[in-house]
């Protein structure tokens, strides 16, 4: 799907580590929020990333997708040192996120929300896009179910027509690496289910996928390996069977729903 791997065979070689981080920390005056963290997203994976609330997973995505540099440690993106580069720079190497709290343009209709998506230096005006832009943001509206929706304006969506727009704004910058916080938040399981599906067909175009969620079954169904986090520290890198049965985890969760 992607226009962003041009690397040649010898580079992916070296490189098969679609991201990296070492020794991250990301201190907010006293508070700790990522603590020396260090995992590898390897390509054309779906990697789950989870922990209690506070763990600090919010803030690692705000250090990979650049809006804000962490207090110390090191991110590579496919071989390249990216550490507290600026989100507009690291959208264009192809790191896309999407958010928690939606954030759409309301005045703008679905189709046009993910068409200034692909535009850097937004043009609020459809008028001035190209052809290409405006066809581009219908095949992303179809590709995320929102095609019977493209004229009409985020609020009027259902809640997970909300997340499929917020999916379909970071598609729009043509990612290799999707970066999605807590997808699942408030879909009835069918919802979930579609979601899933449609993670799984992104993958399967070749993206690389990071995903946030405490709905635990959805996550641990979707992914292929998980990194656990609590207190900032990483505390357990395994399969979903693996995460399920691991004591530190269980721990961590206090008896919640693993
Ligand atoms: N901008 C900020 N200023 C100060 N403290 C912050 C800031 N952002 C996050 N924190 C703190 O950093 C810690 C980690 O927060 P973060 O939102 O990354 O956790 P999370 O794992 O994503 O939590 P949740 O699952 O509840 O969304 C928390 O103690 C939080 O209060």
């Amino acid at each position: 799907m992607s226009t962003h791997s041009t690397h040649s065979a010898d580079e992916t070689a070296q490189t098969e580590d679609v991201l990296r981080l070492e020794n991250v920390t990301k201190q907010f005056g006293s508070v700790t929020a990522v603590d020396d963290l260090s995992f590898t997203v390897h390509e054309g994976e779906i990697l789950g990333f989870i922990g209690p609330n506070g763990a600090g997973k919010s803030t690692t995505f705000d250090c990979v997708s650049g809006t804000f540099p962490p207090t110390s440690g090191t991110i590579t993106y496919r071989g390249e040192d990216v550490t507290g580069r600026p989100q507009h720079a690291l959208v264009q190497k192809g790191i896309a996120r999407t958010y928690q709290t939606f954030r759409p343009l309301n005045d703008r209709t679905v189709l046009e929300n993910i068409a200034l998506s692909q535009v850097p230096d937004s043009l609020f005006s459809l008028s001035d896009f190209r052809a290409d832009t405006e066809e581009r943001a219908r095949e992303i509206c179809e590709r995320v179910g929102l095609e019977q929706y493209a004229s009409q304006r985020p609020d009027e969506l259902p809640h997970a027509g909300l997340l499929r727009l917020e999916v379909g704004r970071a598609l729009g910058t043509d990612p290799d690496l999707l970066l999605v916080d807590e997808p699942f938040a408030g879909l009835t399981s069918d919802e979930v289910d579609r979601t899933t599906e449609l993670f799984r067909s992104l993958r399967e175009d070749g993206m690389t996928l990071v995903v946030i969620d405490h709905n635990m079954h959805g996550l641990l169904d979707l992914v292929d390996r998980v990194i656990v986090i609590s207190f900032g520290e990483k505390i357990a890198d395994g399969t979903p069977a693996e995460i399920r049965n691991d004591p530190a985890v269980q721990e961590a969760y206090l008896g919640g729903e693993l």
